[in-house]
């Protein structure tokens, strides 16, 4: 199966339903060959923003190309796109062999060419030895899989995936999302991939967009995104964030952060920093239960063993922060109520 690469652009989109403005100011470049993810809570806009590429529903304002060809205009079939949805929509009357070929068929490819081609889409998803099955014959997994054969078949330029492992369960959608990422890399296929699942982006995605309110807020590589976000939007939607409000002040050599309880944190000399918030991360800080530098004092409010680790809600610098530690057998935990002392590691700290 050979598929041309082709990026997208997309230029000074927007998109509202009567009043309500769905996308605002989308500005994207994602790069031919790119696994790229939208990700983003319920109603952000992804689904809106991956049909306006694949030219399903309202056109939007603005520009949209593929492979540098503006498509804004033409309809779904000539922009070269292929799709998959949450829901697999085989046909239920036809085998898997004739649903994957039906695409084919419609273009009017000669018989050979779609056995061949059928064969070849099957064998990549792993299921030749279930051409003949009806669809209700099959798993969720093994439909979605069939979905999949049935898009890249048409050899689009780009893939579009909406919500495709939603109707897993959980086990599988870990499996599926591994396949997934190997058959495009084995394409070297353009992906968007549509997910609120940000595990299920980070573990898939070249790079990702986070949208929120029909706004892209940051676009980078996942771990571009958790180390170094932009706004509190992107710190607390990617991962667990601690945000501690205060000021940032001169030291003698540097700078360090007063948060609202007077507790101070020194700021790593490459800072030159400005900021009113604090984001740190849980497996950043370190509890003691005696005083020392770089420290705020809290209070123990809570505790959850997990396994591998001990989670701990602490009251601290005007909020309520979450500290993980890892756990080992023997080792003595931090009862509820217990004066402690949290120790930051301001390096990976964002100022915000
Ligand atoms: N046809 C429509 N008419 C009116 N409003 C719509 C229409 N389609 C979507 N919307 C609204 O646009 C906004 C974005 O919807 P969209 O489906 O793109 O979000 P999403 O991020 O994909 O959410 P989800 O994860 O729940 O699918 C929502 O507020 C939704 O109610």
């Amino acid at each position: 199966m050979h598929s041309e690469m082709a990026g997208i652009e997309i230029r000074d989109l927007h998109l509202s339903f009567g009043s309500t403005n769905v996308l605002t100011g989308v500005n994207l470049t994602i790069e031919p060959g790119e696994f790229f993810a939208f990700l983003g809570p319920s109603g952000s806009g992804k689904s809106t923003l991956l049909r306006s590429i694949a030219g399903f529903g309202p056109r939007p304002q603005g520009e949209i190309r593929i492979g540098g060809r503006p498509v804004a205009d033409l309809p779904p079939w000539k922009r070269d796109v292929g799709m998959v949805f949450q829901s697999y929509a085989l046909w239920p009357h036809m085998s898997v062999r004739e649903n994957v070929a039906f695409g084919l068929r419609e273009r009017k490819v000669a018989s050979a060419e779609i056995r061949r081609r059928v064969d070849e889409a099957l064998e990549l998803v792993g299921l030749a030895h279930l051409a003949d099955r009806m669809p209700n014959q099959l798993s969720g997994g093994q439909q979605q899989r069939i979905a999949l054969a049935r898009t890249v078949v048409i050899a689009p330029k780009v893939l579009l995936l909406d919500e495709p492992l939603s109707n897993l369960d959980a086990s599988l959608r870990v499996q599926m999302r591994r396949e997934l990422l190997a058959l495009q890399r084995k394409l070297g296929l353009t992906t968007i991939f549509v997910t609120h699942d940000q595990e299920e982006a980070n573990t898939t995605a070249d790079r990702m967009a986070v949208l929120d309110g029909g706004v892209i807020q940051q676009v980078g590589t996942p771990q571009q995104l958790y180390d170094t976000p932009v706004n509190l939007f992107v710190a607390q939607f990617l991962g667990t964030a601690n945000i501690l409000e205060g000021t940032v002040e001169a030291d003698t050599g540097g700078a360090r952060f007063r948060t609202r309880t007077g507790d101070t944190l020194s700021l790593p000399s490459s800072a030159g920093r400005t900021g009113t918030r604090m984001v740190l991360r849980p497996q950043n800080i370190t509890l003691r239960r005696e005083a020392g530098a770089n420290a705020l004092s809290g209070q123990i409010l809570h505790r959850e063993f997990l396994g591998s680790q001990i989670r701990y809600l602490v009251q601290a610098g005007g909020a309520e922060i979450v500290v993980d530690q890892s756990h080992s057998a023997g080792q003595d935990w931090f009862e509820p109520g217990t004066a402690v002392h949290l120790s930051a590691n301001t390096d990976s700290a964002v100022l915000l």
